[in-house]
C-alpha cells in the first residue's frame, strides 16, 4: 500500500461486513460514515469479486475499443433508444466549459428485452444491450461482471444504511429490480501540448447511488479534497476498489454523505483502461431526506424525487 494513498483516502476492509460478529459490521459501518462524511470517497479491499473475473472484463474490454472504428461504430450508441453502446473520444462534456472528453466508451445496463413492459412504457435507460460481433465471450464476461457488481455494490448501499443508523432492510425496495450501468472506458495518454482544460475525464460527480471504479494501474484519478481545497490522487491499489457516493445519495443524506468532484488526466503516457459500474437503484423508488440526516434547525435542501426523474435531470444536464 502506498503511503500516498494511506495519507489521502480511507481503505475500508469490507470483510468485516460480511462476519457473523456485530462489532466487525459496526466497525465497517463506522469506517463508512467517516469516510463519506469527509472524502465521499473510499477504497474498498476484500470486496468478494474474483480477480480473474476483473481481469476478464478488462481483456474483454481492451479487445472491444483494440477494434477498428468501423466496427466499434456499429455498435454505436446512437442507435440505442436506451444508452447502451459505443461512444467515440470527445464526445462528452463532463466538465462544464472545458474541451471534451479525452476518452471513448461503451455502455451496457440490464438485457431488458424490447417487449418488456418497461420498455413499451419509455422507463429511462431500459431496454436491451449493444453487443459487438467478433469478440467472442464479451457479452459472457460482461454479464457475470454485471452480476457479481451488482451484488457487491447492494451490500455496500446496505452498509450504507447501517451506517446511517437506518434499520435493517431500509433499502429493499432501492435495491430491488435496480437499474446500474457498466461502462468501460479507454484514455488515450494526455497529449503534449492539450488544448487548456482538456484532460481524460472532465471534474464532474456521479449521478446515481454510488459508483464502484476499477482502474488499471496508469492512475491519473483525482479527487477533490474541499476540506484541504485541493485535488489528491487516487491511485490504484491492488486488489482495491475506489468506490465513490453519487448525487443521489448526497440528496438522500442532505449532503451529510458528499458526492464529490472527480477527474481523470492520464499524465502515464499509456493507454488508460477503467471500468466504472454507476450503481442507479430501483427507478420507481422515491428518494427523501433520509431520518437522521438534519442537524438541529436544518431542513431538506432537495425536494423528494423519483429515481428516475433524478436520472433524468442530470443526463439532460450533460448530454444537452
Ligand atoms: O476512469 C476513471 O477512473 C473515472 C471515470 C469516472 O469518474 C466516470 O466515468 O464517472
Ligand atoms: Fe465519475
Amino acid at each position: 500500500m502506498t503511503n500516498f494513498a494511506s495519507a489521502s483516502l480511507p481503505v475500508i476492509d469490507f470483510a468485516g461486513w460480511y462476519s457473523d460478529r456485530p462489532d466487525a459490521r459496526r466497525a465497517v459501518a463506522a469506517a463508512l460514515r467517516a469516510a463519506c462524511e469527509h472524502h465521499g470517497f473510499f477504497y474498498l479491499r476484500h470486496h468478494g469479486i474474483p480477480a480473474d473475473l476483473l481481469a476478464e472484463a478488462f481483456a474483454q474490454s481492451q479487445a472491444f475499443f483494440d477494434q477498428p472504428m468501423q466496427a466499434k461504430l456499429r455498435v454505436d450508441k446512437s442507435r440505442s433508444p436506451c444508452n447502451r453502446g459505443y461512444e467515440p473520444l470527445r464526445a462528452q462534456v463532463l466538465e462544464a466549459g472545458a474541451p471534451p472528453d479525452l476518452k471513448e466508451s461503451f455502455y451496457i445496463g440490464r438485457e431488458v428485452p424490447p417487449d418488456d413492459p418497461r420498455v413499451r412504457a419509455g422507463r429511462f435507460n431500459t431496454g436491451p444491450n449493444l453487443w459487438p460481433e467478433g469478440l467472442p465471450g464479451f457479452r459472457a464476461v460482461m454479464t457475470a461482471y454485471f452480476d457479481a457488481a451488482y451484488a457487491l455494490a447492494a451490500d455496500v448501499v446496505r452498509a450504507l444504511g447501517a451506517s446511517l443508523e437506518l434499520p435493517e432492510g431500509y433499502f429493499d425496495d432501492y435495491l430491488a429490480d435496480g437499474a446500474a450501468t457498466l461502462r468501460l472506458l479507454h484514455y488515450p495518454p494526455q497529449p503534449p501540448n492539450p488544448a487548456p482544460g482538456e484532460k481524460g475525464c472532465g471534474a464532474h460527480t456521479d449521478f446515481g447511488g454510488i459508483t464502484l471504479l476499477a482502474q488499471d494501474d496508469c492512475g491519473g484519478l483525482q479527487v477533490w479534497d474541499a476540506r484541504a481545497g485541493r485535488w489528491i490522487d487516487a491511485p490504484p491499489l491492488p486488489g482495491c476498489y475506489v468506490v465513490n457516493i453519487g448525487d443521489l445519495f448526497g440528496r438522500w443524506t442532505n449532503d451529510r454523505y458528499r458526492s464529490t468532484l472527480h477527474r481523470v488526466i492520464n499524465t502515464s503516457g499509456r493507454e488508460r483502461h477503467s471500468i466504472p459500474f454507476f450503481f442507479t437503484g430501483n427507478l420507481a423508488h422515491v428518494v427523501s431526506c433520509l431520518p437522521g440526516c438534519l442537524k438541529e434547525g436544518e431542513s431538506p435542501k432537495y425536494p423528494p424525487v423519483t429515481v428516475e426523474q433524478h436520472q433524468r435531470d442530470c443526463y439532460r444536464r450533460t448530454y444537452g
